[in-house]
């Protein structure tokens, strides 16, 4: 893939604003700044592609209400900043993706929703429905309930996991910067701009100095980890600044600005190696040649429909594995129901689950998305 087309070919992508751009330095959210991403976000969704919005911005915006000028040390005063300014940035955004006719949401997240098992599942198949639905989801992370001990911390982090959750193909940082320099030009006037390297390079670990700025939390290093994060599930990412002019339009169109850092993995391998390596499969389900044909021909998801039979005892969120009634191995993937539960919608229509099990989490046994062939 050459350096003019990571993001042009990306159909998933994750987009990271910093404090820094969103609140204009501090000053308040940044309308007209809001405006010009909105309209290129809305740019690349009529181009077919799907966008996740992850915005700092929170406590600066809050800290701007307040008439706080400096960060206060106390954490309860900043999640109280985070809870006022959290507010301002999702009326910004949404007013602005209103004019395009599109819905944004509001999705807040904190590491321990992630580390759990149901509740990662459980955000990754909102943040895919949100999507199916053509909405653009809007993360941060709940700054006003976590502790430090189970915050993330900053938003580049928050970025990068959200990116490895749903496996987008891309990761943009939009940053005050024009990219990754080989050491932080505020300081360094000489500093070199590095166009490409290659994701985890330890080396950039060693030029990625941290905040310049007195709103932004993380500078340079936690974008280099972010993208060495992002790249784990095969994501490439480019760091680029949010002031220049149509910049998610110009990188979509393969233009070469901003850093890009690379992953040297495919999104797809790595996906079955994390899937392969890291999760033991809990039951298989055994499914019918219908079923096969639509995952492995079709890229379908699995239904119920097309289920023949339940192995083992497993809750709504482990992998399981997708086989023909004679043992063989097609896919293995995420189940949206328990054995119980599964054995209950076999053969059946998904319109026929609400009835059976008096509530329905999804239609599909196993979205597409969770899915990946053998
Ligand atoms: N090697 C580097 N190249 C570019 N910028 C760097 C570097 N090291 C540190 N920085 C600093 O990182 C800042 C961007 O990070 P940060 O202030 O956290 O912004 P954001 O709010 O966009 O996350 C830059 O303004 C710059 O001063
Ligand atoms: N969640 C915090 C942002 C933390 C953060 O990472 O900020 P930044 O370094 O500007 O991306 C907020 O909304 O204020």
């Amino acid at each position: 893939m050459s350096r003019l087309s990571v993001i042009q070919s990306s159909h998933r992508i994750i987009i990271k604003v910093g404090s820094s751009l969103v609140t204009n330095y501090g000053k308040g959210v940044d309308f007209a700044a809001v405006t010009h991403w909105v309209d290129q976000i809305a740019a690349l969704h009529k181009q077919g592609k799907q966008v996740v919005l992850v915005s700092s911005g929170a406590i600066a915006e809050g800290m701007a209400r307040l008439g706080w000028t400096t960060r206060p040390k106390e954490v309860n005063k900043q999640q109280a900043a985070a809870s006022i300014g959290q507010m301002g940035l999702i009326q910004a955004y949404e007013k602005a993706f209103s004019t395009h006719g599109l819905l944004a949401s509001q999705i807040l997240l904190t590491h321990e929703d992630l580390a759990d098992r149901l509740r990662y599942i459980n955000a990754r198949a909102t943040l895919f429905t949100l999507l199916d639905l053509g909405v653009v989801p809007i993360v941060n992370e709940n700054d006003t309930i976590v502790t430090d001990e189970i915050r993330l911390g900053d938003n580049d982090t928050l970025g990068a996991v959200v990116t490895n959750l749903i496996e987008a193909e891309a990761l943009i940082i939009l940053t005050d910067q024009t990219g990754l320099y080989d050491s932080d030009p505020r300081k360094n006037p000489q500093a070199k701009f590095i166009h490409q390297a290659t994701a985890g390079d330890p080396a950039l670990e060693a030029i990625a100095g941290g905040s310049g700025s007195f709103v932004g939390t993380g500078g340079m290093i936690t974008k280099v980890l972010a993208a060495k994060r992002a790249a784990n599930t095969g994501a490439h990412t480019v760091i680029v600044s949010g002031h220049e002019p149509e910049v998610l339009t110009r990188l979509a169109r393969g233009e070469a600005i901003g850093t890009e850092l690379r992953a040297s993995t495919h999104l797809r391998s790595a996906r079955k190696q994390w899937l392969a390596d890291h999760l033991r499969v809990k039951g298989k389900i055994i499914i019918d040649a219908g079923a096969i044909k639509a995952i492995t021909e079709q890229g379908k998801s699995l239904l119920p429909i097309g289920a023949i039979d339940v192995i083992g005892v497993f809750k709504r969120g482990d992998l399981v594995a997708c086989v023909d009634e004679q043992g063989k191995e097609y896919a293995r993937g995420l189940i949206n129901y328990a054995s119980s539960d599964t054995r209950r919608i076999l053969r059946q229509p998904t319109t026929k689950i609400a009835d059976i099990l008096g509530s329905i989490h999804n239609e599909e046994l196993i979205h597409r998305n969770n899915l990946v062939l053998l």
